[in-house]
């Protein structure tokens, strides 16, 4: 059933001691989403995660994975659930083989060794010695693993690291192609490129709370644009307008105007050259980009909250 709620987070708050790690966050992923979380260093996702794997308790808050207490009814949840985490912790003496068959034993209705080799792309090494293996293989082997069991709902802490693009670019394809035969995601990354590629919404977390949560296009709307043209002669800058609520400067002969409306200010801009019947050439709309909303949080908000 698509729309149907697979992971709910309610108010979720996990102290270390006293320590806050994350402090009330609430969010949900729908069936066949890619939901990525993206934060600050120590800002609570691997926590998060965690909680979701049902490997830490809440200290208060709910969560629920297909309707089920993770850290309650971890058994219930079986291979329903597909788990990668940050650190795998691999017999180095096996072989990649050996080890997926190892797994295979313990795994209800696990797809062939061949299959999950080839869905990873390390057909090419199975039988090499996992102690071998480069650190981008064994997150592909870690990836191989998690997806064991055809797991309808998947949970990846930065899947990615360590990968070159073109293993990277492969991952993000085959992530999409399962999520698009149903299978839920929820991801943690420091890569805008793979949340921006991936995911049908993410949030961004710092310190312990979820500071932006939408589509990317809802996160990026809220983030100021840039529109750059070359300032026509024999014109200075006080001869060009000034629409509302942006920021007009230049430099070298180059004009930008901030704006959170660039849809807008560009109509308010084209229209003032239209009738002077000047000419706005290099006209360039550089829309803000998730590194800016990241850098403005991790930058300039943490100064003033
Ligand atoms: N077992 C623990 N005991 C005490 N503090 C912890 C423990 N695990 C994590 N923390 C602290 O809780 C905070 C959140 O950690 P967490 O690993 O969830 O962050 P993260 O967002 O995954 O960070 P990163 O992006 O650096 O991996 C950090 O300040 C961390 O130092």
């Amino acid at each position: 059933m698509l729309n149907e709620s697979v992971i709910e987070v309610r108010d979720l708050r996990k102290k270390y001691g006293d320590f806050p790690a994350v402090d009330g966050i609430s969010f949900e992923v729908r069936r066949g989403q890619i939901f990525a979380l993206l934060g600050t260093n120590g800002a609570g996702k691997t926590t998060t995660l965690d909680v979701l794997g049902g490997f830490l308790r809440p200290t208060s808050g709910s969560v629920r994975v297909l309707g089920l207490d993770p850290a309650r009814d971890r058994a219930k949840l079986g291979s329903r659930l597909g788990i990668m985490l940050q650190e795998a912790g691999f017999f180095e003496s096996l072989t990649v083989a050996e080890t997926i068959d190892a797994w295979r034993r313990f795994t209800p209705g696990a797809r062939p060794r061949a299959e999950v080799l080839e869905l990873v792309g390390l057909t090419h090494r199975t039988s090499t010695g996992v102690g071998r293996l480069s650190g981008g293989e064994r997150r592909r082997l870690d990836l191989a693993l998690s997806l064991l069991g055809g797991p309808e709902v998947l949970f990846l802490d930065e899947p990615t690291t360590g990968l070159d693009p073109e293993a990277r670019r492969n991952t993000w394809n085959l992530l999409r192609e399962l999520a698009q035969r149903g299978m839920t995601v929820l991801l943690t990354t420091h890569y805008m490129e793979e949340a921006e590629f991936l995911a049908d919404r993410l949030a961004i977390m710092d310190r312990g709370s979820i500071v932006r949560e939408g589509s990317l296009a809802e996160i990026r709307a809220r983030t100021a644009s840039t529109i750059t043209f070359s300032l026509p002669a024999p014109l200075t800058l006080a001869d060009l307008p000034r629409p509302e609520n942006t920021q007009v400067e230049e430099e070298a002969g180059q004009v930008s105007v901030t704006t959170r409306e660039p849809q807008r200010t560009l109509g308010l801009l084209l229209g003032w050259a239209d009738t002077r019947n000047l000419d706005l050439t290099d006209i360039h709309v550089d829309a803000g980009s998730l590194e800016d909303v990241f850098l403005d949080i991790a930058t300039g908000e943490r100064t003033t909250r």
